[in-house]
């Protein structure tokens, strides 16, 4: 796999957020949202449902095309290069997107020949991200027959199999249990030790949160902090997380979740 610190990319960041502003309408969604990621780091983006989380990731996947500010993925501007610059990224939103009737291999194979890859070389990618998932067993199971955490993790090597160096996943273990949740996110920790992949990985549960993390905090569409987890507690004047979230989103400490309801 392609590794973001050999890659000629030295110094650039993974993922470069400047100014960015969006209205559905008369509805603002985002305000003036700035922020950066370094390649081969783990960063949070939290925010209460609303927060603006799934809109800041339809803005740099292109989905929406962005009118106010700059968004750049290893350096190329997603609106003027943005082939240069989606060919680096990879992306998991929160709605399940598997075909169900497929098999895991024919769902990894059509997206694989979407970019471009021959048969031989997606055949060679799909077994070794179906391992890094642990679902190498998996291959020739229908869609169907995997549970919700299973269908997860076939998303995700599904977002891989281009190489990208930057991944993004919107709430990727909403709904999942306890287990199924901490082993995802166990993997994508793995992936960004391990392949150099830099992840922006967006929730709004503070327990998927680790004091080493970079974190993002977004409120009602404003970026109210950004920085290491130590740092943004130390720079609310609090001493957990948790305090600190709740003091960023304007909230009591105990409206703010760590699992799901
Ligand atoms: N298609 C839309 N039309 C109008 N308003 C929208 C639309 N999509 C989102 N919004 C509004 O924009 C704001 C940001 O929504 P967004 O979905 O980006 O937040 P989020 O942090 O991803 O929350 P969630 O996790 O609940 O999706 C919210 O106030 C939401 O109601």
């Amino acid at each position: 796999m392609q590794h973001v610190k050999t890659d000629g990319n030295g110094g650039v960041a993974a993922l470069e957020v400047a100014a960015v502003s969006y209205s559905y309408g008369s509805k603002r969604a985002l305000s003036d949202v700035s922020f950066a990621i370094a390649p081969a780091s783990f960063t949070v983006l939290l925010g209460l449902n609303g927060a603006g989380k799934t809109t800041l990731f339809s803005l740099i996947s292109r989905l929406y095309s962005t009118r106010n500010g700059t968004i750049r993925i290893f350096g190329n501007d997603v609106a003027r290069a943005s082939g240069e610059a989606l060919r680096r990224l990879g992306i998991v939103f929160q709605a399940r997107t598997l075909d169900l009737d497929l098999s895991v291999y024919q769902n990894l194979s059509y997206h694989a020949s979407l970019h471009g890859i021959g048969a031989r070389q997606a055949r060679q990618r799909i077994d070794t991200l179906l391992k890094q998932m642990d679902m190498g067993d998996r291959l020739h199971d229908k869609a169907r027959s995997l549970s919700g955490g299973q269908m997860r993790r076939i998303e995700i090597a599904r977002a891989l199999l281009h190489e990208p160096p930057l991944l993004l996943l919107d709430e990727a273990t909403v709904g999942l249990d306890i287990q199924s949740r901490a082993g995802i996110l166990a993997t994508i920790r793995k992936l960004v030790a391990t392949e150099g992949i830099g992840v922006l990985w967006a929730t709004h549960l503070i327990d998927e949160v680790e004091d080493g993390d970079q974190v993002v905090v977004l409120r009602e569409g404003r970026l109210v902090a950004a920085g290491k987890v130590t740092d943004v507690v130390k720079s609310t004047g609090t001493k957990t997380l948790r305090d600190a979230f709740s003091r960023l989103s304007g909230l009591d400490s105990r409206q703010i979740t760590d699992i799901e309801p």
